[in-house]
């Protein structure tokens, strides 16, 4: 349903009532407002001055209404626009108040009731600000009702989410970095396994969908899952992705050790160079946003390269490749097909397929390897680690990039910045998959060693054994901007597990213009 002026309300004489200072705005056909684009209605005073100007002169003092709603902006901007329609018909005004609010209480997916966490300390410490400046107004404006816990120490949230009643809200939202949101989602994850009996021990249990949304409030330090699901980091944008009841499923890599289940992930996993940026940027949190710069640089030169095994499944019910030129972007036919295709052999009970699919082994040096459900995009590199990846084709895509010259690997990571493709190298191997496992070289020696003797407690063994080395030549994982200390992982990718408030990057027609209605839009 759409809002034109052709049938705004008509006055006494039968003229179109949408006067404004800007209804030739709406007076021109593209610029439309679909129903569920407006933030809000509400009833407008209309003070003496504007009544006494213009056409409203001659005629008894007007009634109006103003329609809050979503005007698009440059580089995937949201802002919330308004227009201000008058009419000499106060019964007439109310009755378009009244059919506009009960359009806007009829879509179901708009939350009314959400659970907030703000961390203080992500990003440059301006979440408690950026939240009540830019996002409880716009909250207040569309009558949604927040309750707000600001976090007082790390695990604070998650902890929070196993003794509140979840269920009394339609989402969850996180204003902080891609930590923050990691910390949300484990949360949230958790406890919906915890309701549902379900042990996340098992690595191989199919886990319970979360249908609680979750939103997130970019204020962290790289907000990658944020930048690669909006297409853009403005907490005004996120607030009304809200406030509309976007949803965009995400799918969800589990990460298991010896039936120990570690994390969860859904942007970046990544062993070698940005596992230890990570690890050394955490010392150096009071830099900021900063830290990463001068841990990444100091990471390239360090050059520190890890031996190992990956073994992994190729994801063969997946309809796209890493190599594709496209992306995934809002409708994205390639994870709706592939969510299709898993309904339907879910439906043949197919699903444990996957135990006799091939396992693919390489052994190897690597300066990285990187397994990512989604792009990774993010303003450092605005298409990512893997640009065609999918938000949520349950399967994620794991770059393999192996010991190379220090020169090459700055080309390579140059090529995250610029056009050229980055997997176009002898030393980058990319595979779309659905499980992966890994284990450094350093942890199989051991294994060997141990079984040598007759012993079967190597992680002690490691960590008390002062000639093995293994922390000079382990390296961290980056799990979604959190450190994950294990050299042997077991990683399944469970398909749209959780659900965002997004819609995935939207495509414009022209992707230069801005200033655009939603009718510029491609579908
Ligand atoms: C010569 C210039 C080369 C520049 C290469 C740039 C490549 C950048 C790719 C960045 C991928 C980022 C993936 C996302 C990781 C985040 O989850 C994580 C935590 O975020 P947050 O909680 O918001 O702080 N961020 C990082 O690990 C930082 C990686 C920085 C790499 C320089
Ligand atoms: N009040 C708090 N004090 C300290 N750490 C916190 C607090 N609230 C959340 N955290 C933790 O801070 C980490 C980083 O948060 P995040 O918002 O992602 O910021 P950044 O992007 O700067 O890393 C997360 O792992 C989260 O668990
Ligand atoms: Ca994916």
């Amino acid at each position: 349903m759409e809002l034109r002026p052709s049938r705004a309300p008509a006055d006494s004489e039968g003229r179109a009532a949408a006067y404004s200072r800007r209804a030739r705005l709406i007076s021109e056909p593209e610029n439309v407002v679909p129903a569920c684009e407006i933030v809000a209605v509400e009833e407008t005073e209309i003070d003496k001055k504007q009544c006494d100007s213009g056409k409203w002169q001659k005629m008894s003092k007007p009634h109006a209404f103003t329609v809050h709603y979503i005007k698009r902006a440059r580089n995937h901007r949201w802002r919330c626009s308004e227009i201000t329609f008058w009419c000499i018909d106060e019964q007439l005004c109310n009755q378009w108040i009244q059919a506009l609010k009960e359009l806007l209480d009829s879509q179901k997916s708009r939350p009314k009731r959400l659970l907030v966490y703000i961390n203080p300390y992500g990003g440059k410490r301006q979440g408690k600000r950026i939240y009540e400046q830019k996002v409880a107004p716009l909250f207040n404006l569309a009558s949604i009702s927040a309750d707000v816990v600001i976090t007082e120490h790390a695990n604070h949230a998650k902890d929070n989410l196993f003794e509140v009643n979840i269920y009394k809200y339609d989402g969850i939202v996180c204003v902080g970095g891609d930590g923050m949101f990691s910390e949300v989602m484990h949360g949230l994850i958790g406890r919906i396994q915890k309701d549902s009996g379900i042990d996340q021990n098992n690595p191989k249990t199919p886990l319970a969908q979360c249908s609680i949304r979750i939103g997130i409030i970019p204020a962290g330090s790289t907000d990658c899952i944020c930048y690669a699901t909006v297409g853009i980091i403005d907490p005004e944008t996120s607030a009304l992705h809200i406030i509309v009841g976007d949803c965009q499923p995400l799918d969800v890599s589990s990460i298991h050790h010896n039936n120990t289940f570690l994390k969860y992930s859904v942007s970046l996993l990544g062993y070698g160079f940005y596992g230890d940026i990570l690890k050394d940027s955490e010392k150096k949190r009071w830099m900021g946003p900063m830290r990463y710069d001068f841990s990444g640089f100091k990471t390239f030169l360090s050059h520190q390269y890890y031996e190992g095994t990956v073994s992994f499944q190729p994801a063969k019910g997946t309809v796209g490749s890493p190599r594709d030129k496209e992306s995934c972007r809002t409708g994205c036919h390639i994870c709706r097909q592939t969510k299709q295709l898993e309904e339907q052999q879910k439906n043949y009970g197919l699903e444990h397929k996957e135990v006799e699919d091939e396992w693919k082994v390489i052994k190897g040096k690597f300066l990285a390897i990187n397994a990512v459900n989604m792009s990774c995009a993010c303003p450092r590199s605005p298409k990512g680690l893997s640009p065609a990846a999918h938000l949520a084709d349950g399967s994620a895509d794991l770059i393999l990039v192996r010991k190379c010259s220090r020169f090459n690997f700055l080309r390579y990571l140059v090529r995250h910045t610029n056009q050229d493709d980055q997997f176009d190298f002898p030393f980058v191997d990319v595979y779309r998959v659905k499980r992966f496992q890994f284990t450094s070289k350093h942890l199989e020696d051991n294994e060997s060693d141990i079984k040598d003797v007759g012993k079967k407690r190597f992680g002690q063994f490691c960590s008390d054994h002062p000639a093995c080395c293994c922390n000079l030549a382990n390296s961290t994982w980056n799990c979604d901007g959190e450190t994950l200390d294990s050299s042997a992982v077991e990683v399944r990718v469970h398909c749209q597990l959780v659900k965002l408030f997004a819609r995935g990057i939207e495509i414009y027609k022209d992707e230069a213009a801005y200033n655009l209605s939603s009718n510029e839009l491609l579908s």
